[in-house]
């Protein structure tokens, strides 16, 4: 028998207060895919994080983690349990440096692994490097994002949840960014990213999953999307 993958969220329902927001969501990530979870401003793609992150837990439905129910868990263990989650509003801790920041973040994996130390992430982000004693307060937007990337490897998970990591960023940065997913990919990072940004992702991923108005519409691998014209008008209005 073949593994599980490393991430699945089955027939996930979520409800803000009354109104309903994900409909039967199902999203499975293997290991070392970058998967990209694409769709509109309000498509779910937040909520979507967020159910699988213990923010927003599922009515109905369930987040497996390799194959373990991880639904129904606060976020802390969540994130204990494997699942690395970089939300949308980059938050640092302004008064504290790089490397503090950094810090913060290490912790053994789920499995006592310590892959990601200040030194292997410093060959990764050679940018941090050389900010090392800066406040992190003091640094640029796109440099911000690649220090909350960087804070959540260290605690060494199995799955990193980037959510809309090029919002906001200038096109050089947008860019910059693109190749440290792409470098994380190459290293075998598993990478569940959320975007509305379709050219960044067409660029980074390896397959993509399409949702609209709380429901999948499409999944399939990056090359098959690339050239359903269909799915980029309907859905990604290319
Ligand atoms: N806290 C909340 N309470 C009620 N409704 C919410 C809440 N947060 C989001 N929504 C609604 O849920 C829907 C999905 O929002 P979500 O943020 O998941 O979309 P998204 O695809 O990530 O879009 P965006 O790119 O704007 O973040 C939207 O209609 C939004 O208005």
């Amino acid at each position: 028998m073949s593994a599980p993958p490393i991430l699945e969220v089955r027939g996930t329902d979520v409800f803000y207060g009354a109104s309903q927001i994900l409909f039967g969501i199902d999203l499975a990530v293997a290991r070392g895919q970058t998967m990209a979870l694409l769709g509109r401003n309000g498509a779910g793609k937040s909520t979507t994080f967020k159910a699988i992150a213990g923010i927003a837990p599922p009515r109905r439905g369930q987040v497996l983690l390799s194959g373990a129910p991880v639904s129904g868990r606060p976020p802390y263990l969540v994130a204990r349990a494997g699942i690395g989650y970089v939300p949308e509003d980059r938050q640092v801790f302004p008064e504290h440096t790089v490397e503090d920041n950094l810090v913060v973040g290490a912790k053994a994996g789920p499995r006592g692994d310590r892959h990601w130390t200040t030194a292997r992430v410093y060959e990764v982000f050679p940018l941090l490097a050389g900010m090392r004693h800066r406040m992190a307060g003091r640094l640029s937007g796109g440099e911000q994002q690649m220090l909350t990337i960087a804070r959540t490897l260290m605690g060494n998970p199995d799955i990193l949840l980037l959510d809309e990591p090029s919002e906001g960023l200038a096109p050089i940065i947008v860019r910059a960014i693109g190749d440290l997913i792409r470098t994380l990919r190459e290293m075998g990072v598993t990478i569940l990213i959320a975007e509305q940004n379709m050219h960044f992702c067409l660029g980074v991923a390896t397959h993509a999953t399409v949702i609209d108005k709380g429901q999948v519409v499409y999944s399939a691998g990056i090359d098959e999307l690339r050239g359903n014209d269909a799915i980029l008008q309907r859905y990604l209005a290319v």
